[in-house]
């Protein structure tokens, strides 16, 4: 199980800083959407070239022009890029190829997909690399978490990594390590806490402790 941090509402200077103090305990670093509104692809090129061992994710939640967008992405230094579950097979595949031509991987986010049984099924056909279940900070604000999506997800993917994202952190971390997803990804649960390096110790901790079993 690795463990995720997203990088969302914080400046690329205080990023590097954070990333600097708690590099041993993250697998992957999200370049979140807003954070790659505000530094585009120098972002990913910046956070690439600092941290040479952590892979990489561009959150840029394509919806279109998959091949183009990907691209960019991978050649700025990205690991993964996600593009939207909801959008066209057309454009998945685009994606996947492009992920194929420069040794990257595709991560899907299914942010308001209705049928995850059937649209997951699909999406394994289509050989993406990881799909993720996802709560967006609205909906968290309407009371939603990605519990019953993970649970959902889990009984229905077969071969494919699963990741979650939406709202987790210390405290509700246990509720996820039960449908052990192969992707943990936590973003204000660390950048928000009180204090962030502990708080990333610790949900590394506790990733390690349901590994070791
Ligand atoms: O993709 C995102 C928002 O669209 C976030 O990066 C993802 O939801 C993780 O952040 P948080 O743990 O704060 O919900």
């Amino acid at each position: 199980m690795k463990l995720q941090l997203a990088l969302d509402d914080i400046t690329l200077n205080d990023a590097l800083s954070l990333l600097k103090a708690i590099e041993p305990y993250i697998d992957i670093v999200e370049v979140g959407t807003p954070f790659m509104m505000e530094y585009g692809m120098e972002g990913v090129r910046s956070i690439k070239q600092s941290f040479s061992t952590i892979e990489v994710l561009c959150d840029a939640k394509i919806m279109d022009a998959g091949s183009y967008e990907a691209q960019l992405t991978f050649e700025a230094g990205a690991d993964y890029v996600t593009v939207l579950g909801v959008t066209d097979d057309l454009t998945i595949e685009e994606v996947v190829r492009a992920a194929r031509a420069h040794a990257g991987k595709v991560m899907v986010d299914m942010i308001c997909v209705k049928d995850l049984k059937e649209r997951s099924q699909r999406l394994e056909e289509l050989n993406v690399d990881a799909i993720a279940v996802h709560t967006g900070v609205d909906q968290q604000a309407a009371g939603r978490t990605p519990l019953d999506d993970l649970k959902v997800l889990s009984k229905y993917v077969k071969k494919t990594p699963i990741a979650v994202a939406g709202g987790i952190n210390q405290q509700s971390i246990k509720d996820y390590l039960t449908y052990r997803p192969d992707i943990l990804i936590v973003g204000g649960g660390i950048i928000h806490a009180d204090n962030p390096v502990e708080a990333a110790k610790n949900l590394a901790n506790q990733l390690k402790g349901v590994n070791s079993v």
